[in-house]
């Protein structure tokens, strides 16, 4: 599993594709996907009467050993239904990169899951990733993401957020930016990953297009997915740009000449950039290299 991630000092995480966890032609698809991970979804995509056949299904699409470009989370059902239990075990067996957790809305939630794979005597845990799609796990985003104990992600569910508090899906998201917000400012605050919720218009590209562009200026990482036509865009749209490649090149040029090697702040071309630029500029072409080897794998 997700092979390339592990040689990265930091996750990319800008195509977050869900994937139905019963839909078998959707599975086969995951290999040839350029997407940076994929949820395999056990909760809301899945019928009741399915989620055995669904975790059937689980079990052979990790028994042929992936070895994705991709992370792989499992979401499982909500704590406190009769479902987990059992997703918990396929965790448990299957070890996917990291387990996602739905409609969280404290900290003990991700406290008791990591207490449970922590029973087993693993060189790997899969991470803890969190749904923020309550009016409660808004609130309480901030003191999800100070969890601990292997948290490494929040992703925003508007349509759950919306369903419990009636705000409607005006233009722009405008009434839902500020607990979108907050839990970019929660996830940042404690080095806790932070992406954007499901565009469900999957027909729509301008309208897609548009969030996440502004996604990515609310300082998101990415955005996850329902469709696979989504993925091209949001690659493009949470990557670093030309421009933004060229800029950072030019910063680490500048840096690394003789005269500024006992400088905090130089002039570049008119201005200020400091060491702090440097060291997000060779974050970013790190981010950019992985990305082009990723797509100039055999
Ligand atoms: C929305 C869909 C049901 C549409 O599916 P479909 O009618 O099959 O669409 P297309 O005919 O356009 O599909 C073209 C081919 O692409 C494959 N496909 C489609 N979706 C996926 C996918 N997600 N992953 C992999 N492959 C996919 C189809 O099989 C077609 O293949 P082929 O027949 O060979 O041409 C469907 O897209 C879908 O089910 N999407 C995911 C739904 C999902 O996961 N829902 C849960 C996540 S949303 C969420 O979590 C909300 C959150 O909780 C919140 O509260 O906001
Ligand atoms: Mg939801």
């Amino acid at each position: 599993m997700a092979v390339l991630h592990e040689h990265l000092p930091f996750p990319v995480r800008r195509s977050v594709l869900s994937v139905p966890a019963v839909n078998v032609r959707a599975l086969e698809k995951i290999p040839g996907l350029d997407c940076d991970a994929v949820i395999l979804d056990l909760e809301d995509s899945v019928a009741p009467e399915k989620k055995q056949e669904a975790r059937d299904n689980l079990r052979r699409v990790f028994s042929a050993k992936p070895e994705t470009h991709c992370e792989m989370a499992i979401r499982i059902n909500p704590q406190g239904s009769e479902f987990v239990g059992a997703d918990l075990d396929l965790v448990l067996d299957l070890m996917p990169d990291a387990v996602l957790l739905p409609k969280v809305e404290e900290a003990h939630e991700i406290r008791a899951v990591a207490d449970i794979l922590s029973r087993k005597p693993l060189d790997r845990k899969p991470a803890i990733w969190a749904m923020i799609e309550t009016p409660k796990g808004v609130l309480n985003a901030a003191e999800i993401a100070a969890a601990g104990e292997g948290i490494a992600c929040l992703v925003v569910g508007l349509n759950d957020l919306r369903k419990e508090t009636g705000v409607l899906p005006l233009p722009g998201r405008s009434y839902f930016v500020p607990w979108l917000m907050q839990v970019v400012l929660a996830g940042r605050a404690h080095g806790v990953d932070v992406i954007d919720s499901v565009f469900n218009d999957f027909r729509d590209a301008d309208g897609f297009q548009a969030e996440c562009e502004q996604g990515r200026a609310m300082g998101f990482s990415g955005k996850m997915l329902i469709h696979p036509a989504q993925i091209d865009a949001a690659n493009r749209s949470f990557g670093p740009d030309p421009a933004a490649i060229a800029e950072a090149e030019a910063i680490v040029a500048a840096f690394s000449v003789a005269e500024a090697q006992d400088l905090n702040v130089i002039n570049l071309d008119g201005k200020m950039v400091e060491r702090l630029h440097l060291v997000e500029a060779e974050k970013l072409l790190t981010r950019a290299r992985h990305m082009t080897e990723r797509k100039n794998r055999p």
